[in-house]
């Protein structure tokens, strides 16, 4: 399978209705801390948004609502995994992104025929506190060797500057957030992102 090399992840539908339409080929929504009822219109809106955009939409974290709506891809890390019915979703024919952050969990993630593993962080990130040390580019390099031919996804403090490294590294894709969603202009941004990585769609 092939992964677009330039990841978005934004938490709502309404990033998603302002940044896909530029071309985003491949989007996560990332919505924490919102009821069910919420969360459902989210994903709704998005899977629409995707849909008529041509965007490949991932679920992050709520994978039996993504079921529920009709999705077709999740991302779960560790801790999901320990709650989630992994053989429901197989059965759905759901594909599924597992993140790891260390040789365990790489080899759990392994265990479980992912559709791309995501490694990170792979620079110091703001968005979201890490017991993680900043893994580097040495560290995605071997994790490519450990999971290809499976897609490698790099996350973690990545910005246009730092592309080239991490796809010489062996990345398929580059996950981000904040470079676009904190960036005084996320649309310009992301037309740069879209530029950059075209020399690896
Ligand atoms: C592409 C990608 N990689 C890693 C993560 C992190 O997932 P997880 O460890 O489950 O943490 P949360 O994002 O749920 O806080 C991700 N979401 N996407
Ligand atoms: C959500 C997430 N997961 C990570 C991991 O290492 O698993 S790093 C991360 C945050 C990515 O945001 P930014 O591009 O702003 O650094
Ligand atoms: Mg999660």
């Amino acid at each position: 399978m092939k992964l677009d090399p330039f990841y978005l992840i934004v938490d709502s539908a309404a990033w998603i209705e302002r940044l896909v339409p530029l071309g985003v080929r491949l989007v996560q929504l990332r919505i924490k801390n919102m009821d069910e009822d919420g969360l459902r219109a989210e994903i709704r809106k998005a899977k629409a948004l995707c849909a008529r955009h041509h965007c490949q939409l991932i679920v992050n974290d709520h994978w039996r609502l993504a079921i529920e709506e009709g999705c077709d891809f999740v991302h779960l890390g560790h801790e999901d995994l320990r709650t989630a019915n992994l053989p429901e979703i197989q059965a759905a024919g759901i594909r599924l992104g597992l993140s790891t952050h260390d040789h365990a969990e790489l080899e759990t993630a392994m265990a479980a025929d992912p559709d791309y593993v995501a490694l990170g962080p792979v620079y110091p990130t703001i968005l979201k506190t890490m017991k993680w040390a900043p893994q580097g580019l040495e560290r995605l390099r071997a994790w490519k060797d450990a999971v290809a031919p499976i897609p490698l996804v790099a996350i973690g403090g990545l910005n246009p500057e730092r592309l080239d490294g991490v796809f010489e590294a062996g990345a398929d894709s580059a996950a981000v957030v904040t470079d676009i969603t904190l960036n005084q202009d996320p649309e310009a941004r992301t037309a740069q992102w879209i530029e950059k990585t075209e020399q690896w769609r």
